[in-house]
């Protein structure tokens, strides 16, 4: 691994996948959605064809075209493109992540899979180390997220040791409340320069705090702009800011929550808050109700206005 790689840092766009009302992928939302994020949101790197993304939902060759397309039309503009290429089978993740390093991806993530699930941390890590072997060169990022796999191990067992076995590990993505073990993660990454970065957005001051590089969410395709005043408030030791906009980034979520806030109705807010279409969600995932997703929009959209 070479000692120049790009340290993933600050915020992370975990984008939608954009599909037509027929359901297939729509590339031609990419180069606009790209500068939406940098212009409008000020964020400048992409975590795609994750959670958000509908990665599981997608086939490789749609995950290819999608990893393709950012690639390209990211060049010059975006500082990192990190591409999940988590699947329940190792063969489709190595496809990926070799296609991952031959456009040009600045990183890949790998969830663990989940129907059959590894029984202990050497699993994972084994799993992990076998799928980075098809892109050694490439920064590898770990991406525990345990409240979608049912994968409960503790992030930072996975990470004990993993850089005798996976030279480009670089990080991991933490999508988990629970704080000793980010804690934990932070703490062991400290002597090896890598990355973690949180994935729960309403929750990221507490995760701030233990010291995280940065943040990958859902959120920040749309309220970039704001958390990143927060981080600057924090930056700059301004607690009693930082904690305001935290909490009033908490009521926006809790008031899409309480509505019922899942990837469907987070895709429909999207294209409601930007003008981008971003189409339906796939099947086994529902559209969302408009009227929904416009009473979170407005939210949003007074929020920003706050601010
Ligand atoms: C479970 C899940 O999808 N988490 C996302 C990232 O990992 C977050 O970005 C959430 O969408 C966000 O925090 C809103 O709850
Ligand atoms: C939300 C997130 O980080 C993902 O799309 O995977």
């Amino acid at each position: 691994m070479s000692k120049s790689v790009k340290k993933l840092t600050g915020l992370v766009a975990a984008t939608f996948t954009p599909l037509t009302a027929e359901g297939e992928i729509n590339l031609s939302v990419i180069g606009p959605y790209i500068d939406y994020l940098i212009e409008k949101q000020n964020v400048k790197s992409v975590f795609i064809n994750g959670t958000t993304g509908e990665g599981f939902s997608l086939t490789v060759d749609e995950r290819k075209q999608l990893a393709a397309a950012w690639c390209q039309h990211g060049k010059g503009k975006l500082e990192q493109v990190i591409v999940h290429v988590g699947c329940m089978s190792i063969k489709d993740s190595q496809e990926l992540t070799r296609h991952a390093a031959s456009i040009g991806a600045d990183g890949i993530a790998v969830i663990s899979p989940s129907y059959f699930k590894p029984i202990n941390a050497d699993a994972l890590r084994l799993f992990l180390k076998e799928v980075s072997a098809f892109a050694p060169d490439l920064p590898m990022y770990y991406y525990h997220i345990p409240s979608m796999t049912g994968v409960a191990l503790d992030a930072a067992d996975v990470l004990n040791g993993i850089e005798q076995m996976i030279p480009s590990f670089q990080g991991v993505k933490f999508t988990g409340t629970d704080l000793r073990d980010l804690g934990q993660c932070v703490c062991y990454s400290q002597s090896h320069n890598w990355s973690v970065m949180f994935g729960i957005d309403e929750q990221l001051l507490g995760a701030l705090v233990l010291g995280v590089h940065g943040a990958v969410g859902s959120t920040y395709n749309y309220l970039g702009r704001i958390v990143n005043q927060m981080l600057a408030a924090f930056y700059n030791g301004n607690h009693m800011q930082t904690r305001a906009l935290q909490f009033e980034f908490m009521e926006v979520i809790t008031f899409a929550k309480n509505l019922g806030f899942d990837v469907s109705v987070n895709k429909q807010v999207m294209s409601e808050v930007s003008g981008l279409a971003m189409g339906p969600p796939r099947l086994p995932m529902l559209p969302c109700p408009v009227s929904k997703a416009q009473a979170i929009a407005q939210k949003i959209k007074d929020f920003s206005q706050g601010h």
